[in-house]
């Protein structure tokens, strides 16, 4: 589904380039779900960018499906994340001139895909029945950021992306909208790479992979190198 062959990034700084990421290879299969973990500024949102054909690496491959997305042209990788990737992040990116429903339908339109039956279906499960009407601004945040995973979910990608998704939620809200999440991606045999900070928040994914000195590596090796 989600492919990084030995992936390569660096940027320029005044200071000279700063090496982001080190060889990383990363799998995943369709419908896991996998949390990106690691310190600030380690590299996770550089990582989601190449995934989603926002940056390109320096060197290495990023495949989705059977494309190598990272030799497509800009046209090509806008193409593909409409119609095959749907992205959340911690500010919500609601469009503030559409209502509830036009906003949830929007990406659905752009792609080509909209299924009248599953923005209703959408709307009832996260909870913005009788809210069709209003607009970003009279939305509590997490009603927001519910509407932002609608948005994400209602062309039926085969690959969420989300960046820190419940990062503006408080404790309570955002493991209510996590596993609101989580259930719609398994639902729809959505795969799932989603970055947090949080260990709590990572729990209940299928695996948790940790971003540290430019590699990947697993929670636990994190966990070794961090104690030895
Ligand atoms: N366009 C850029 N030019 C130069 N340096 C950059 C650029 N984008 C990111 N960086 C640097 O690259 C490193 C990784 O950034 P990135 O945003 O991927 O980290 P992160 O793990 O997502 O951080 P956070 O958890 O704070 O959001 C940081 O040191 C950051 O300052």
């Amino acid at each position: 589904m989600l492919e990084f062959r030995q992936v390569y990034k660096a940027y320029t700084t005044p200071q000279g380039p700063l090496e982001v990421l080190r060889g990383v290879d990363l799998t995943l299969e369709a419908g896991q779900s996998l949390a990106l973990m690691g310190e600030s500024g380690s590299g996770k949102s550089t990582l989601l960018h190449l995934a989603a054909g926002l940056d390109l690496p320096d060197s290495g491959e990023v495949r989705l499906g059977s494309q190598a997305i990272s030799t497509l042209g800009e046209p090509e990788r806008a193409r593909l994340r409409r119609e095959r990737l749907g992205l959340v992040f911690q500010q919500f990116h609601l469009v503030p001139s559409l209502s509830v429903i036009d906003n949830l339908r929007l990406q659905a339109r752009l792609a080509g895909v909209e299924k009248s039956a599953w923005s209703r279906e959408l709307i009832e499960r996260l909870g913005l029945a009788g809210l069709e009407g209003r607009y970003p601004e009279q939305l509590s945040g997490g009603q927001q950021q519910r509407l932002a995973i609608g948005r994400a979910l209602a062309p039926r990608p085969s690959l969420l992306l989300a960046d820190e998704p419940t990062g503006n939620l408080d404790e309570g809200s955002a493991d209510a909208i996590l596993a609101l999440l989580l259930e719609l991606v398994r639902d729809t045999g959505c795969a799932l790479l989603m970055v947090t900070h949080s260990p709590r928040i990572a729990a209940p994914l299928d695996r948790r992979l940790v971003l540290s000195h430019a590699r990947l590596t697993s929670s636990q090796q994190a966990a070794q190198e961090a104690t030895s």
